[in-house]
């Protein structure tokens, strides 16, 4: 877009300044007398703004101010957001963006990113060129089916997209003009949104079959058309048929990844191999237990079974015979093949009937413990005392989120492991005492990874999102934590540094297109790290002559 002057200047999100317009700016953009005399500095805002944030007691007066300041000054929110990473977090992102989705109807004010509704079938390339900018570069899409582990949220989860994209721009540094979120509305299949008054989605129950893939196909073929074929999209909290069909469908034509398959697989494979600092061993040498077999928990599980394939020389088919999984029926096994869903079936294993997840652990013997479940408080005291009396030092991850829908916290993790455990979560916990011991979790949140990945993948030009692409941003982030890190518990790094991280992932992400011939951004640059950081979005005001 084109910057404006005067009034629509300052209500020009992107362009707007506030108070930190100069006094020749306010002569050449026709301002004068729009503003109060004083001249602010950006830092000075950021200051009252900060101030003004931490007064609200509840998360998501929070989040709503901050989406308030995005919509009126958008540099200014991403300097808020950068700068206070590990603060802001929680409030743009999980846990209390599910807070603001289930509640979006009645917090709706201004509508952000695209929605693309049953309505708009056939018109999808018109929709898109309503949107005001030409240049995107990164697409972040849900069909609200499974936002976070809250369910069915319809088109509410515009949300999830929303956040995710500020963090592409805060944390990897896109630029926010080059971010589109979108949401595809076919109804949804929760009551009590249907019933709801303030509902701001189509009233139905949920398309499925041919026109719900008629849909999607529209979408995609309408975002390579009008962006070229190198916009990279970002699948987001679908329902496990749908993500595993639409990433099997796309893979192949489009770059394209699924975030809650295989980012948390990465963000988790980093975390692992951060853990075995500590733990000691290969891959290879330790047995993997998860709680929850849909997108996170195989998506994790085959990225993890490929990494030991890679190290230890041996076929996939092997290393996933050291991964078991439990879902809602028990343990997978051979006997319950026929009726497994086909993301599953690789993981049916030769064992017999497990109904629980604690006979499960008593008889796998498991080293690590991973809940990508998507169901709350289901590390009971029992399962991590069985964990603890098996391990010196067992690793206990607890995926889902928001908080509510953590299959353990921090404190009853540390606790209940009597102070052994290393323990990761999705959503945030706070550092904690126990027994005179300061515990710091980590988190194992696909955040760590979309920014760098996305990053790395816009500035090589990919064309398509390889394995070897996931794994090459697993070990960049696996690569940012020291030995420092790791003796204080934590298996991942402070996000207070997560722009550098980024910058490493997107170069170890970038070369390895490079390397399997799928970049097209030409020629090579020489210093990738270097490079990355170069392209990055800053947040810091320009002058306007
Ligand atoms: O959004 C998050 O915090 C992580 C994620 O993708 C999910 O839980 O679906
Ligand atoms: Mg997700």
């Amino acid at each position: 877009s084109t910057m404006r002057s005067g009034y629509s200047l300052l209500r020009d999100p992107r362009y707007n300044k506030g108070l930190a317009f100069s006094e020749d700016e306010r002569d050449a953009h026709y301002l004068r007398g729009l503003l109060p005399p004083a001249i602010s500095s950006q830092q000075l805002q950021e200051k009252k703004l900060m101030i003004n944030v931490r007064q609200y007691q509840l998360p998501l007066q929070k989040y709503m101010a901050l989406m308030e300041l995005q919509e009126r000054n958008e540099r200014l929110f991403y300097k808020l957001l950068v700068d206070n990473v590990e603060e802001m977090l929680p409030i743009v992102y999980t846990p209390t963006v599910g807070e603001a989705c289930q509640k979006y109807g009645s917090i709706f004010r201004r509508p952000q990113g695209l929605f693309i509704s049953l309505k708009e079938k056939g018109k999808i390339v018109e929709v898109l060129k309503n949107w005001p900018e030409r240049v995107i570069q990164v697409i972040v899409v849900t069909d609200g089916e499974r936002i976070l582990g809250l369910g069915d949220l319809g088109c509410q989860g515009m949300g999830i997209p929303v956040g995710k994209l500020a963090l592409y721009t805060a944390l990897g540094g896109v630029r926010p003009s080059a971010c589109l979120p979108v949401t595809i509305d076919v109804g949804t299949n929760n009551e009590q949104l249907l019933k709801d008054e303030f509902y701001i989605g189509l009233r139905q129950k949920r398309a499925t079959g041919q026109e719900y893939s008629d849909l999607l196909h529209e979408f995609m073929c309408a975002v390579k058309q009008n962006y070229g074929e190198k916009v990279l999209i970002q699948f987001e909290d679908f329902a496990n048929h749908n993500a595993f069909d639409l990433l099997e469908k796309y893979r192949r034509t489009h770059p394209v990844f699924n975030d809650d398959i295989q980012g948390t697989a990465a963000v988790v494979l980093a975390g692992v191999v951060s853990a075995l600092k500590s733990l000691g061993g290969t891959l290879a040498d330790h047995t993997f237990l998860f709680l929850g077999a849909g997108e996170a928990g195989t998506g994790i599980a085959e990225l993890i079974a490929l990494e030991m394939s890679k190290q230890a020389k041996v076929p996939v088919e092997e290393t996933r015979k050291r991964i078991w999984l439990v879902d809602t029926k028990g343990l997978i096994v051979n006997s319950r093949k026929d009726t497994l869903q086909h993301f599953k079936k690789p993981w049916a294993h030769e064992h017999e009937p497990i109904k629980d997840l604690l006979n499960a652990i008593k008889a796998i013997k498991p080293t690590i413990l991973i809940g990508s479940s998507g169901v709350g408080r289901t590390f009971t005291r029992d399962v991590i005392e069985a964990m603890s009396s098996i391990n010196e030092t067992p690793v206990i991850m607890a995926l889902s989120n928001p908080t509510s829908q953590s299959e353990c916290t921090a404190e009853e993790a540390y606790t209940w492991s009597k102070g052994k455990a290393i323990f990761a979560s999705g959503s945030p916990f706070n550092p904690l005492q126990y027994n005179g011991k300061e515990f710091v979790p980590g988190q194992a949140n696909n955040a760590y990874i979309f920014p760098g990945l996305g990053l790395g993948l816009i500035i090589s030009g990919a064309i398509r999102v390889h394995d070897e692409i996931l794994l090459a941003a697993a070990e960049g982030l696996a690569g940012q934590v020291t030995r420092e890190n790791v003796e204080k518990g934590l298996i991942y790094p402070p996000f207070k540094n997560i722009r550098n991280i980024s910058a490493h992932i997107a170069a170890q992400v970038a070369a390895k297109a490079y390397d399997l011939g799928l970049a097209s951004q030409l020629p090579r640059p020489e210093d990738l790290v270097k490079y990355a950081k170069s392209c990055m979005y800053s947040p810091v005001y320009q002058n306007y002559r």
